[in-house]
């Protein structure tokens, strides 16, 4: 990862507001090619929404937005609102964004295998054989070679999590967003995904951000943690700073609560 590079993801002056509550709060966010962000902080930060903007599942109020080049919100300008992306300028920018959710979202009449494939066939158009193959591989990746044929119900929680893992992947996204995937599981399957998480993030092939409450997991998988307050990032550095000797008093109190 070279420090010169130019951001893959810039997120300038954003707001977002539901009703007279600020959501976000003129955010300022840049992510580097390859970099594993993370972003942690009390509930109702905000943490969920960024992702959910990178998405393209929220609109925003006032800044810009960019990914890859793309300009998924242009600046309105001083007190504007910002200018949304062309359709297909939208539609691009989902073909570089991947997303695992803290829920456990797979279709439940489909085995693991055609779960991971179903995307790249309908979406990508990818003949058949090479999506299987694909799905396969990645189900190899997770850990789950030997369940491909297992459908949702039969698999663990923390089975199902990384089928969802390998289903993003398959899609090959340039950036992968993990929102909480491991608070609903139990304790002894967390591990398991963990590992998974761990391997995608160090494998230095795509850009990750991830919104946990494990501060452990984020000092494991991440390059930069960003602690968020009321839509704002209030400190952001390197894993060692803000879980361990972080500057800002509020990061202080907040992670000294959870570690
Ligand atoms: N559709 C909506 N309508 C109104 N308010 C919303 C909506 N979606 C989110 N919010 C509010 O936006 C704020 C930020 O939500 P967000 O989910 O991003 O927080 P978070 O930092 O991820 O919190 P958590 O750690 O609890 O998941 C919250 O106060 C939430 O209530």
């Amino acid at each position: 990862m070279s420090e010169a590079a130019p951001p893959l993801i810039r997120i300038a002056r954003v707001s977002k507001r539901f009703g007279s509550v600020a959501v976000l709060n003129d955010l300022d966010l840049e992510v580097r090619p390859f970099e594993n962000l993370s972003l942690i902080g009390p509930s109702g930060a905000g943490k969920s929404m960024v992702l959910r903007i990178l998405m393209t599942l929220e609109k925003i109020d006032e800044g810009s937005v960019t990914i890859d080049g793309l300009n998924l919100w242009g600046d309105g300008g001083v007190g504007r609102a910002s200018v949304p992306a062309s359709a297909n300028d939208i539609k691009a920018v989902r073909r570089r964004v991947g997303m695992v959710f803290q829920s456990l979202n797979l279709f439940p009449h489909m085995s693991a295998l055609r779960n991971v494939a179903e995307a790249p066939v309908r979406v990508l158009k990818l003949p058949k054989e090479e999506a299987y193959a694909r799905a396969a591989e990645l189900l190899d990746r997770v850990g789950l070679g030997a369940k491909q044929g297992s459908y949702p119900t039969e698999l663990s929680g923390g089975q199902q999590q990384r089928v969802a893992i390998a289903r993003a992947l398959a899609m090959r996204p340039k950036i992968l967003l993990f929102d909480e995937v491991t608070s609903a599981l139990d304790p002894e399957t967390v591990g398991e995904v963990l590992g998974v998480i761990r391997e995608v993030a160090r494998g230095h092939s795509l850009t990750t951000i991830s919104v946990t409450h494990q501060l452990k997991l984020a000092g494991e998988i991440s390059d930069r943690i960003c602690f968020l307050e009321s839509g704002r990032i209030v400190e952001e550095g390197p894993p060692d700073q803000i879980l361990y000797a972080p500057v800002n008093g509020r990061t202080r109190a907040f992670v000294e609560a959870l570690l």
